[in-house]
C-alpha cells in the first residue's frame, strides 16, 4: 500500500482579487445536451464542500446549450467554449461509440493563463481536499494507475492472459513471448499537468498521424506523456472496478476522488440492474454523491460585492491556513511512484 500521503494541514486557501486570478485551477469537460451537467454541478459542489481554494473551469463544446452554461455558472464554474478535436479517419472499434467525443478533452492545454490544472471527469466526485497536488514538482503528468481486468479491455494481450499492472505478482508478464510488458498506464479521469502552447500544438499534431485505439485520447495521452508521467496514489482516483477486480488495494475510508466509471455507476443514472451495482460499497457511493448534489447549503452564493472567491467556495471560504510544508508529502509521493516503477510490469 503507498503511504499515507497527506500534509499536515490544508494549504492556505484564499480569496483573490481578478487582478490576480489563481494561476491553478481544476478543470472538467462538458459535452451535449444531456445529463452529463449533472455530474459536472456535483463535481463543482463537491470542490466546495471540500473547501478548494481554486476555481472549476468547464471546457464546454458548442453543442452544450445556453441553459446548462448559466446553471454551471450559477454554480461557480467558469465556462470556456472549446472547439471539438477529432482524431484521423479511422475504423477503429472504440471500447465506448461516444469516446470520440473524448478527444476534444486535448483544448485544456491551451489555458494557458493557468500554470497548473487538476483535470477531473465530470463523472468524478472529491470527497476530500486534494489542492496540495498543485504543488507536486512541475515537469511530470500526474496520474492514477488504471486496470485492464474489466471486459472493456477484452481486446488487449494483458486481459486475454490476466495480467494486471495492480496485481503484476499474480500472472507474470510472459517477457519472452510478448516482449517487454506494457508501459505503466493510467486513467485519464483525473490528470495534474501544466498547459503549454507549444505541448498544446505537439499534441494536436502528434494525433494527426497516430491511428486512434479504443481508449482513445485516454491512450493518446499514455503514449504521448509515457516518459512523464509518475503514478500517483489511487486514492486520487478510485477507478469503482477496483473495489471488485483488486480489492486488496483499496481501503474506501482514505479514498479522496471516486470515479464513477464503471457501467451503471453514474450516479444520476444509476439504476441498480447492471452487474455490480447491488453491491454495498456501491449504493453508499453512489448515495453519497446524490447527499452532496442534494445538499442545497453548498450551491454557489456569490461574494458579497461580486469579489472572485478563491475557488468554487463561496464567501465562506475556508479561513487560510498556514502555508503547508510540502515537501514531506512531495518526498513521499515520489517514493511512492518509485515503488510503483520498480515493479516488474515496469517497462
Ligand atoms: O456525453 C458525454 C460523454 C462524456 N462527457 C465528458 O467526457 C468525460 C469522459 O467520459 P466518461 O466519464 O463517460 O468515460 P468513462 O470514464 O466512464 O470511461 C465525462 O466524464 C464527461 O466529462 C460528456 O460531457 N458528455
Ligand atoms: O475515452 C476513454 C475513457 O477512458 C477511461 O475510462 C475507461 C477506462 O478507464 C477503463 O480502464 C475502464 O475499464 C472503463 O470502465 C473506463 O470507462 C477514462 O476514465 C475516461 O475519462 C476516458 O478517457
Ligand atoms: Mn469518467
Amino acid at each position: 500500500m503507498a503511504p499515507e500521503l497527506v500534509p499536515t494541514s490544508v494549504p492556505k486557501s484564499g480569496f483573490t482579487t481578478p487582478a490576480t486570478m489563481p494561476s491553478r485551477a481544476y478543470v472538467t469537460f462538458l459535452a451535449g445536451n444531456g445529463d452529463y451537467v449533472k455530474g459536472v454541478v456535483g463535481l463543482a459542489k463537491g470542490l466546495r464542500k471540500v473547501k478548494t481554494a481554486y476555481p472549476l473551469v468547464v471546457a464546454v463544446l458548442p453543442d452544450v446549450p445556453e441553459d446548462h452554461r448559466r446553471i454551471l455558472e450559477s454554480q461557480g464554474c467558469i465556462v470556456r467554449e472549446i472547439e471539438p478535436v477529432y482524431p484521423p479517419e479511422n475504423q477503429t472499434q472504440f471500447a465506448m461509440a461516444y469516446y470520440v467525443i473524448n478527444y476534444s478533452k486535448l483544448r485544456i492545454w491551451e489555458f494557458v493563463e493557468y500554470e497548473k490544472m487538476i483535470y477531473l471527469d465530470g463523472d468524478i466526485e472529491l470527497y476530500d481536499n486534494i489542492d496540495h497536488l498543485f504543488d507536486l514538482p512541475d515537469g511530470h503528468f500526474y496520474a492514477v494507475m488504471d486496470c485492464f481486468c474489466e471486459k472493456t479491455w477484452s481486446h488487449t494481450p494483458q486481459y486475454q492472459i490476466g495480467y494486471c499492472q495492480q496485481c503484476p505478482e499474480k500472472v507474470q508478464w510472459p517477457t519472452s513471448e510478448l516482449g517487454p510488458p506494457p508501459s505503466l498506464y493510467f486513467n485519464a479521469g483525473m490528470f495534474v499537468f501544466e498547459p503549454g502552447l507549444e505541448t498544446y500544438h505537439d499534441l494536436l499534431r502528434t494525433l494527426r498521424v497516430t491511428p486512434p485505439t479504443p481508449f482513445a485520447e485516454q491512450d493518446f495521452l499514455n503514449m504521448y506523456f509515457r516518459k512523464i508521467y509518475k503514478p500517483i496514489p489511487l486514492v486520487y482516483n478510485l477507478v469503482l472496478a477496483m473495489l471488485w477486480r483488486h480489492p486488496e488495494n483499496v481501503e474506501l475510508d482514505k479514498v479522496k476522488v471516486v470515479h464513477y466509471c464503471a457501467a451503471g455507476s453514474k450516479p444520476w443514472r444509476y439504476t441498480g440492474k447492471e452487474e455490480n451495482m447491488q453491491r454495498e460499497d456501491i449504493k453508499m457511493l453512489v448515495k453519497k454523491w446524490w447527499d452532496i448534489y442534494n445538499d442545497e447549503s453548498l450551491d454557489y452564493k456569490k461574494a458579497a460585492g461580486g469579489a472572485w472567491a478563491g475557488g468554487v467556495v463561496g464567501p465562506e471560504a475556508a479561513s487560510g491556513g498556514e502555508g503547508v510544508n510540502m515537501q514531506p508529502f512531495i518526498d513521499a509521493l515520489s517514493e511512492a511512484a518509485v515503488q510503483y516503477v520498480t515493479a516488474p510490469s515496469a517497462a
